[in-house]
């Protein structure tokens, strides 16, 4: 039985080195990128067994995306496929004012035909935690299946499930987007949401902590995380609402520090802790992330429980 399963698309991100403009570039840095294995390879760094999930093909690409998250201690449980494209992300991080832009190639991938049948589902029944996030859905009709009858295979198990929003304009609208994530919400346990989305998909004007005490309330969640960027984030949990400052950091790489985030407070609430302290340690997960290149949190317990602890000094020796 493994603490954490996730479920979802692994892309190749490709990044011009430095801030080139991709349309100059001559090279490009390729790493994994997906929400659902960086959150997967954040809790196994803070000491959660965790299996990432998915539908890939059977080429060197998808090869290269199953070896480097297996390089990252994760274990993972493809269905090899000899149909559909490997996903693939362009990310050009252009700094205050010209932003950081992501062009997405993922249209007929492997993934996009992923059906619940082709899947073992004891491992998912069997985990303590079933993690995904809204990207999944948004990939195409079939996913939305999916990752429907995954949450509730999971739920069917007896399996905590957790969820990010994680709305993405490029890839649908926020009216669809409603549509179908609110229907996944019955099926949903720890929700964590930006209160951007909240805004933006949901409508919802209130501040974080009523935002966070209305959603519990509403849909019946047990947990709900309102991330807030650079402010920090909320929790409410057993009607208590928890505040969570940001950290201190100098971003190297913002990409990948929400899934820091939930991938550190889902360890840590495997290992016991309450929410407030969770929180504490996910925040101080994000920040690391932020200094490393990269989507994923190449952090170790250690680092996050100095960075807890405020003892962290510029040069450690
Ligand atoms: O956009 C997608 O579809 C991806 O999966 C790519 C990104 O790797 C993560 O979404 C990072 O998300 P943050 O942790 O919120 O920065």
């Amino acid at each position: 039985m493994s603490d954490i399963v996730t479920f979802g698309e692994t892309m190749l991100r490709l990044s011009p080195p430095d801030s080139e403009r991709l349309e100059d570039a001559d090279e490009f840095e390729v790493r994994a990128a997906g929400a659902e294995s960086n959150v997967a390879i954040a809790a196994n760094r803070l000491g959660a067994d965790a299996v990432w999930t998915s539908k890939v093909p059977e080429t060197p690409l998808g090869r290269r995306v199953v070896g480097e998250l297996r390089s990252h201690g994760i274990e993972t449980d493809v269905v090899w496929s000899h149909r559909g494209r490997q996903g693939t992300y362009y990310l050009e991080q252009g700094g205050t004012p010209r932003g950081n832009n992501v062009i997405y190639d993922r249209e007929n991938t492997a993934v996009s035909t992923a059906a619940a049948r082709e899947f073992d589902l004891d491992p998912i029944r069997n985990a303590r935690v079933f993690f995904t996030t809204g990207i999944t859905p948004a990939l195409s009709s079939t996913l939305r299946d999916t990752t429907a009858n995954l949450l509730k295979a999971a739920q069917q198990g007896g399996t905590t499930t957790a969820f990010d929003f994680n709305y993405r304009n490029k890839l649908w609208s926020p009216s669809e987007a409603k549509e179908t994530l609110t229907r996944l919400f019955p099926g949903i346990d720890v929700l964590v949401i930006a209160a951007r989305d909240a805004r933006t998909v949901l409508g919802f004007e209130d501040d974080p902590r009523q935002l966070a005490h209305r959603l519990g309330s509403q849909y019946d969640f047990t947990t709900v995380i309102v991330t807030r960027g650079s402010e920090g984030a909320v929790g409410w949990h057993d009607n208590v609402v928890h505040d969570q400052p940001a950290y201190e950091t100098d971003t190297v790489d913002p990409i990948g520090t929400g899934d820091a985030f939930t991938g550190a407070f889902i360890a840590r609430r495997l290992d016991g802790d309450d929410v407030p302290t969770a929180l504490e340690y996910a925040a101080a997960t994000a920040a690391l992330k932020r200094t490393i290149p990269g989507d994923v949190a190449l952090v170790t317990a250690d680092e996050v429980e100095t960075v807890v602890s405020e003892q962290a000094e510029d040069i450690s020796r």
